[in-house]
């Protein structure tokens, strides 16, 4: 078939690894591609990004020793507008794990609606091994060997794992110190996730946890014919985007049973309570991680993935549920606050299991929602209350919920699918408008 996703990966010169992150997500996006019958030059230009920067830049460190890192920023398609995505500091960042991340980008933004195209980049480093000064000066050559290839025209980074409002200061201080543009013309909109006090936007930082939220409680009762109030969860991942979906389920009366991170695993010593989301939240923020929180026993690994709830939220790295954590896990749905969380395979087992996947691209858009937001605001000179940005966000969140479900009934396909689909449908109509493809 030449339109298939093997065919086209193959013809790209791709050789086939069922492991590799990037060809797990561009075969998915490419399938559902082949549902929607897109034309194969289409396809093809999905396939690979239309740029891939890779930086190596010096670094002083405290003791007064320079060490040489590499980063990247891979910009995958701009039909819809400029590139849109986080830039990662993590020890596991590659080329492919990028790659993967600004597919999900494009897909993301075009479902939400958003004039943005997808792009992602990141650093191969442990930020918890660097001092703050380390963090800044690693922040600021790393900007610098971006050079041009961001700004706020083209290629507008923001948080991802990692990296926080403080790092996002820091680019936006070297991007505009590069570039003599000032604060407040474009400069600032260089970046996004900045804080508030410095051309931020209220409602960024919990927004990526608030658009899960708004999906779980639009789509999730009626799944599990349960209120949110009586709804057992447990997390995996308990940063920005796992702690203030935490905070907000809590706000629902949710009950949390467990959670994972990079430090262990927690269960509560009172399941009948379950664990204080909000104090966790506060805990971790204190101690970098959820290992010891007070009214809580750890657990292994093996204990929280088979922990019995309702709502599974994996809010940590990329292909964490494979076929082992498929067949361990004991829950009705999954909501993927992080970006491809599920490989392949372990999507076969959930589906053999009856186990509903409510996809990232849906999930997690509310972060990107919220940057465009704060774009919006840097460049036109204005300032949103918070309701404003819930309310904005919420009808971004039910707009694209809505895409998916259509896409869903259409197509007679799964929920990841639908999404992807949806995604590309809006794409290939740009495409065609603009007189660029038939
Ligand atoms: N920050 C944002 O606005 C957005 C983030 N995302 C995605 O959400 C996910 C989480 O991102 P953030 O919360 O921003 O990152 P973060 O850096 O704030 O938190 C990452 C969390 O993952 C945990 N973790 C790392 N390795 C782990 C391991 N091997 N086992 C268990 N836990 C582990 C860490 O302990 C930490 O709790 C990522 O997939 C990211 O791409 C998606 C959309 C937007
Ligand atoms: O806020 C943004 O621009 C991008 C967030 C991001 O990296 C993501 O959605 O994965």
């Amino acid at each position: 078939m030449p339109n298939s996703p093997a065919r086209i990966l193959a013809d790209l010169g791709f050789r086939y690894d069922p492991a590799n992150v990037y060809q797990q997500v561009i075969t998915q996006v490419l399938e559902a591609g082949h549902r929607l019958n897109l034309p194969r030059h289409l396809q093809l230009i999905m396939a690979e990004p239309k740029s891939e920067v890779m930086v190596h830049f010096p670094v002083e460190m405290d003791d007064g020793s320079f060490k040489l890192f590499k980063g990247y920023r891979v910009q995958h398609n701009n039909i819809l507008g400029p590139y849109k995505g986080g830039i990662r500091y993590h020890h596991g960042v590659s080329l492919d794990h990028v790659k993967a991340l600004s597919v999900l980008m494009t897909m993301k933004c075009s479902l939400a609606g958003l004039p943005l195209g997808g792009g992602k980049g990141g650093v191969q480093v442990n930020p918890r091994e660097l001092s703050q000064d380390e963090l800044m000066r690693l922040t600021r050559r790393f900007t610098a060997a971006l050079g041009d290839n961001i700004g706020p025209n083209h290629d507008i980074p923001a948080p991802d794992v990692g990296t926080n409002a403080q790092v996002m200061a820091w680019m936006a201080d070297t991007y505009i110190n590069f570039n003599n543009a000032t604060h407040h013309g474009s400069g600032a909109a260089v970046v996004t996730g900045k804080p508030v006090a410095f051309g931020g936007s209220v409602g960024r930082e919990k927004a990526t946890g608030q658009g899960v939220v708004y999906v779980i409680e639009d789509l999730l009762p009626e799944m599990i014919s349960k209120p949110l109030a009586d709804t057992t969860y447990s997390v995996v991942g308990y940063g920005n985007v796992g702690s203030w979906t935490g905070k907000l389920m809590a706000a629902h009366g949710s009950k949390l049973l467990a959670v994972m991170d990079h430090t262990g695993a927690i269960a509560p010593n009172d399941v009948a309570e379950g664990l204080d989301a909000i104090a966790l939240a506060d805990y971790v923020t204190e101690t970098g991680g959820v290992a010891n929180f007070p009214g809580s026993k750890p657990i292994s690994e093996e204990a929280f993935y088979t922990t019995k709830v309702d709502l599974f939220v994996p809010a940590a790295l990329e292909q964490m549920i494979g076929t082992k954590e498929a067949q361990m896990l004991n829950c009705r749905v999954i909501a993927e606050a992080a970006n491809a969380p599920t490989t392949p395979e372990g999507e076969k087992v959930l589906a053999e299991r009856g186990i509903d996947v409510l996809p990232a691209i849906l999930c997690n858009c509310g972060g990107v929602v919220v940057s465009y937001f704060e774009w919006m605001q840097n460049r036109q000179s204005e300032i949103w209350e918070l309701d404003r940005v819930d309310a904005e966000l919420r009808k971004h969140m039910r707009s694209a919920a809505a895409k998916v479900l259509a896409a869903r009934t259409e197509l007679d396909c799964d929920m990841r699918t639908a999404a992807f689909a949806a995604a590309l449908k809006h794409v290939a109509e740009v495409y065609r408008l603009r007189g660029i493809f038939p």
